[in-house]
């Protein structure tokens, strides 16, 4: 039964909701409290306030009960989650278990997500690069999904904004494909990595590898010694949560800065059903919570909305949102909510050896994790048989190894004089899938889930397209490989699902026609113009950059829109 009681509506209402705490929520929190709303940030998991809830954080590999491996009995109940490379038992707590939050896979579909303050920004692995107008431009020239509303230009100023705050580091490498930015000190290629460079750039004239860019404080900047967080110490643990802030997370950053403006009101376990639309006032009045634990409903109300619950999440809440003005989900004229959802096709990897610059080792840790090759198939003009392209990781490492065999005397001496392996490199591929109509997902006719919501339907696969991009990439990556005089070479489809990826997008599309798209080119609804989607769920197209660089910009940009329109009273 919700709870209506008149008195207390007062107390529930607000300028601004945002729904999530995780990556994009943090920047939209952050952002709007900035500018003086009070807004209320509903996150439907638990708190985990920064420092104070990263329980392993400082463990030694001892202190688990199982040296940081996830035991049998929980990869065999948790098998979606379980095949993320990221849980393990020093950060399982922080991502959600399959069997408490079931959704139905028409088509596989591995869907990983963190459901806790702070969201999956816990937990990724911090690659962030800006956008260019290939991407931008992509679908128009090439012929596929719909034209962005938004160039380079529009979200240059924005990516700048929240580079300075966030701390990316990296160079500037002059591409046209992956443009500059406002970086800290970039992490060193090491000697394998700068050669394979140098290699490329030799044999190839756009292929190129450069340092990868990624959310840690190399070198932090007054902005970010004010948010509380210091320098990274390389410590390379960070999906634990770390306790120097050395990386970009919401915990550590964005939402402690929108606690200090006294805006904000951060309410955990609350599961946003859906968003309430009043047909009299032409616009979205609030939401309705369910309470995690008691299941109880209330209602929050607000002027203006902004849905950041993750991209499929997003989806979820919209098409749950129906009136008797949108039968088929808040905003949905067009049709298109929950459809041209999109990933990266993350299925080829290679690795082989090099048994040169044996002079050099690898020291330390490198949290950036190596190097980062941009995108070069069909930048300038179509040259195979596939549209669009794929950007790749490259790193090369050497280990320390003992000689583990014979006995006694002989034994220890060998585990005392460990020696260096030859050099191991590898490479994983990060390719751009294409927005289609029959990607889509949908509410379940008959599953709910412990809340009472109808469980989300997934239908989500690969095409032909795809195929071929993997293809390509093991006979180009293995091609530059052997130029590069790497022996040993071993090409791997995994085959993998998607959304294994993590990188799910689309089904809220951005889009210049409300014919064919659900937000204009502020990601604001077309058709109900106080609600506002700034995560995954908005992408257009996919590109073959990792997205949440991209989310925080366009939800800095979207607020600031946001605040003036309210300003000009043209959303209340
Ligand atoms: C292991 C791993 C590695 C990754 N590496 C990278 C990388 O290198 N680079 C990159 O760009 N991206 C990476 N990602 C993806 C990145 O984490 C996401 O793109 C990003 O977190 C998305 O931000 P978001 O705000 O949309 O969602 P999230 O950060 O997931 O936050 C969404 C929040 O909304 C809450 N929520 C959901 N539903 C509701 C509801 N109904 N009511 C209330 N609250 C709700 C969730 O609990 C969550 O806290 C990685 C992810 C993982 C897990």
């Amino acid at each position: 039964m919700a709870n209506l009681n008149i008195d207390s509506v007062k107390q529930r209402t607000y300028d601004a909701i945002v729904i999530g705490s995780g990556i994009s929520g943090g920047w939209a929190a952050k952002e709007l409290t900035e500018k003086g709303l009070k807004t209320l940030v509903l996150e439907r998991g638990r708190e985990v306030k920064h420092n104070r809830d990263y329980p392993t954080t400082n463990m030694m590999p001892y202190e688990f009960d199982h040296r940081g491996e996830v035991p049998l009995e929980i990869r065999e109940k948790e098998p979606v989650v379980s095949r993320c490379y990221a849980f393990r038992e020093d950060a399982m707590h922080f991502f959600v278990k399959d069997s408490e939050h079931p959704y139905v896979q028409e088509k596989p579909f591995d869907w990983i997500r963190g459901y806790q303050v702070g969201g999956k920004s816990l937990l990724w692995a911090r690659q962030t690069q800006r956008w260019s107008d290939l991407d931008f431009d992509g679908p128009a020239r090439d012929g596929f999904a719909v034209d962005w509303p938004i160039r380079y230009k529009d979200l240059a100023p924005w990516y700048s904004y929240v580079e300075k705050f966030a701390g990316i580091s990296g160079n500037n490498d002059g591409l046209a494909e992956l443009p500059d930015g406002d970086f800290l000190p970039a992490y060193p290629l090491n000697s394998v990595e700068d050669y394979f460079k140098q290699k490329l750039k030799a044999n190839y004239g756009n292929r190129h590898v450069i340092s990868a860019r990624c959310a840690h404080l190399s070198k932090p900047n007054q902005v970010h010694l004010d948010q509380g967080r210091g320098q990274c110490q390389n410590r390379t643990l960070c999906q634990r949560g770390c306790p120097f802030g050395g990386y970009f997370s919401s915990n550590s950053s964005t939402l402690p800065w929108a606690e200090r403006t006294g805006n904000m009101t951060l309410l955990p376990f609350s599961v946003v059903e859906s968003v309430i639309y009043d047909e009299k006032a032409g616009k979205a009045t609030g939401v309705r919570v369910i309470d995690a634990n008691t299941k109880e409903a209330t209602e929050y109300y607000a002027k203006v909305i902004f849905v950041n619950a993750a991209a499929l999440n997003t989806n979820h809440i919209l098409l749950n949102s129906t009136s008797s003005r949108f039968p088929n989900g808040l905003g949905n004229d067009s049709g298109v909510l929950g459809k041209y959802v999109a990933f990266h096709n993350y299925r080829a990897r290679i690795s082989a050896e090099y048994d040169g610059l044996l002079e050099y080792a690898t020291d330390g840790r490198n949290p950036a994790g190596g190097g980062y090759i941009p995108r070069f198939r069909n930048l300038h003009k179509q040259e195979t048989d596939f549209l669009r392209g794929y950007a790749a990781g490259f790193s090369a490492n050497r280990y320390k190894g003992e000689d583990r065999s014979g006995f006694g005397e002989d034994l220890k001496r060998q585990l005392l004089n460990p020696s260096w392996s030859n050099w191991k490199v590898g490479s994983h591929m990060m390719g751009e899938t294409i927005p289609k109509e029959e990607n889509y997902v949908s509410l379940s006719a008959d599953k709910k889930d412990a809340w009472g919501i109808p469980q989300l339907n997934i239908s989500v696969g690969y095409d032909d397209n795809d195929e071929k991009m993997v293809k390509d990439y093991i006979e180009q990556m293995t091609e530059m490989f052997t130029k590069a005089g790497f022996t040993n070479i071993r090409a791997n489809d995994s085959k993998q699902a998607p959304g294994l990826d993590i990188h799910e997008m689309g089904g809220v599309r951005m889009g210049h026609d409300p014919k064919t798209s659900m937000l204009n080119k502020y990601n604001q609804l077309h058709a109900c113009q106080n609600v506002f989607v700034t995560d995954g769920a908005c992408m257009t197209s996919t590109s073959t950059q990792n997205p949440s660089l991209t989310y925080m910009a366009l939800a800095a940009r979207a607020v600031d829109y946001a605040v003036s329109e309210l300003k000009k009273g043209n959303l209340s």
